[in-house]
């Protein structure tokens, strides 16, 4: 369990992470979203110690990460991909790393073959694509077989196939009871897997919730009613409360009144209802409200 506590980063002027709280808790995919410089990197840098806080602090399983006896079979990380040794060979890469850390290197060919990288494990790295550095990255995070799994938009240069199997993976490290934070600036790469959302937006927590919780949120869900009298029924409806616009194809967009009540109200002013279904927002556009106007590097 990482517990994470008022954390704040502050670049001279520019405040990349504002007074973060939450956790990070095993046995579930946990992921981490927001917008291009919502702050996602900076605080997975001080989780793994790479970034100094100028506020606050990272507790991981009651210690701190330098008071951690062996940090790689508590946290493994990708964070940068392309910050890798061209020169080196996959194998030569993870090798170093098991040296340095006293990992058994039988752990190495496992993670080869875990990642899909056992045939090109001879190659030099700078002839990887992305994609394949990226399995690299997870290979190397796997290594230690960490309790805590960090990856920072490890979806960036996967295709179909590669997106698939870090999906199953993700999903696999939560069932053996890791904890697993995924970082993403897009939705629906992560709520296929995640059973728990953070959404960032310029450094502060926006939303942390189950996926069930922020569907079922009503940010700009609502009722889409055709019946056969809509404007008698919306002066009623509104007499009762409801907020309405008007939808698509003569339909009232409905919020604030419950469906069984709307039904109760047609029947006994016998205005018969062709129509009634909720709509909620996707997660993504459930996200894009969330994080409108909170953008710092917004195309226009
Ligand atoms: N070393 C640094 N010096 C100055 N500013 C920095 C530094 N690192 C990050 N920042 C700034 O802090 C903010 C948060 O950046 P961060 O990389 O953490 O965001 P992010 O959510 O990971 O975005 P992205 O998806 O684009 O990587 C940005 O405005 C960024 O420019």
């Amino acid at each position: 369990m990482i517990e994470i506590k008022s954390l704040t980063k502050v670049y001279k002027d520019k405040v990349a992470v504002d007074n973060l709280s939450f956790d990070i808790k095993p046995g579930i995919v946990t992921g981490f979203l927001g917008p291009n410089g919502a702050g996602k990197s900076t605080t997975m840098r001080m989780i793994l110690n790479l970034v100094k806080p100028s506020k606050g602090e990272v507790i991981i399983d009651g210690k701190h990460y330098i008071d951690l006896n062996q940090p790689i079979s508590k946290i493994g990380a990708l964070i940068d991909a392309d910050a890798l040794n061209p020169k080196l060979t996959a194998l030569q890469h993870l090798r170093l790393m098991t040296t340095a850390s006293g990992i058994p290197s039988s752990r190495i060919i496992e993670m080869l073959e875990k990642t899909g990288l056992e045939k090109v494990k001879d190659k030099q790295i700078e002839e990887y694509s992305l994609g394949m550095k990226q399995r690299l990255g997870i290979a190397a995070a796997l290594l230690g077989n960490p309790e805590t799994v960090i990856l920072d938009e490890p979806f960036n240069g996967l295709d179909v196939d590669g997106i698939k199997w870090l999906r199953s993976l993700a999903k696999n490290l939560a069932e053996e009871g890791k904890a697993v934070l995924v970082s993403s600036h897009l939705m629906s790469e992560v709520q296929a897997i995640a059973e728990r959302i953070i959404v960032l937006a310029q450094g502060k927590l926006l939303a942390d919730m189950s996926v069930e919780e922020i569907s079922k949120k009503s940010y700009s869900g609502y009722l889409k009613i055709k019946s056969e009298n809509n404007s008698k029924l919306e002066d009623l409806l509104k007499k009762n409360g409801a907020y309405i616009s008007k939808g698509e194809e003569g339909s009232l967009q409905v919020r604030n009144v419950e469906s069984e009540k709307i039904g109760i109200i047609a029947k006994e002013n016998y205005i018969a209802i062709f129509e009634l279904t909720r709509v909620q927002p996707s997660l993504e556009e459930l996200f894009i409200e969330l994080t409108e106007g909170k953008v710092d590097y917004k195309s226009k």
